[in-house]
């Protein structure tokens, strides 16, 4: 097995268009533990993933999956190397049953019945809803299921773009119970997130992005303990945290 990070980003810097978006951004994600990426609106977060997947190929700098260099690699092959992107609006077929989103999901479009047996334990609704439109389960619901479709077939890692976007705070604390779980399988996640306490009860490290480049990286520990540091970084990344 390969030392070091899973993945790393060095100088990297990605234009959309003639829009010079990313302009430096610094990221290690280490094996088996969850890597959250905080940043305001507008930050570069969002980029930052669709660069590491291959939706957007990088200016310069070098992206590397367990060592190797990927910068500008298609997303299919990606995704056959073991990277999956959950997007912020989620990707599902409102009109196929949860079961039919799960089964498009699978790379073969056959999955192990354990598997599917371990998410359905994970996110419990979609068990209830397996034969219902994915169209009627509610936003928390519809985020369950596109993290389940991500993870039908085992992942060397998940890049996740904020799943409690516009969730009620009972079901946020659901998904940090949902996500505490996966946590246990040891797959590596690299997760955008705005909400501070989702963030610091999951995050093993943090880097925070502003205006394209990274501005902090170290551990979820010492920001949550450190007052001053997380006054200063999140009243730059995070308006209104509580
Ligand atoms: N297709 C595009 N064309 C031009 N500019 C774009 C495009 N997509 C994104 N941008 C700009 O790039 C910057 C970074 O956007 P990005 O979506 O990465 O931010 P983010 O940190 O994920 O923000 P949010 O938290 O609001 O989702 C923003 O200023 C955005 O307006």
């Amino acid at each position: 097995m390969t030392e070091g990070p899973l993945l790393s980003l060095a100088g990297v810097h990605t234009h959309i268009g003639q829009y010079h978006i990313l302009q430096g951004i610094d990221l290690e994600v280490p094996r088996g533990g969850m890597t959250v990426l905080l940043g305001r609106n507008g930050a570069g977060k969002t980029t930052t993933l669709k660069t590491i997947m291959g939706l957007l190929a990088p200016s310069q700098g070098e992206v590397r999956f367990r060592g190797q260099p990927i910068g500008g690699r298609r997303p299919h092959a990606n995704a056959r190397d073991g990277i999956a992107y959950v997007p912020e609006d989620m990707g599902i077929f409102a009109g196929l049953t949860v079961k039919e989103n799960m089964t498009l999901a699978a790379r073969e479009g056959a999955f192990s019945a354990d598997r599917l047996d371990w998410l359905l334990t994970l996110f419990p609704a979609l068990r209830k809803f397996w034969e219902s439109p994915a169209g009627v389960l509610s936003g928390g619901q519809k985020q369950m299921l596109s993290i389940a479709r991500a993870m039908i077939e085992p992942r060397d890692l998940l890049l996740i773009d904020e799943p409690t976007k516009g969730l009620a705070p009972a079901i946020i604390t659901a998904m940090i119970d949902a996500f505490r779980e996966l946590k246990r399988s040891e797959t590596t996640v690299l997760l955008v997130e705005q909400n501070f306490l989702f963030a610091s009860s999951l995050g093993d490290t943090v880097a925070v992005v502003d205006d394209g480049r990274t501005v902090h990286r170290g551990t979820m520990a010492e920001l949550t303990a450190d007052a001053e540091l997380q006054e200063r970084l999140l009243g730059l990344s995070l308006e209104g945290h509580s």
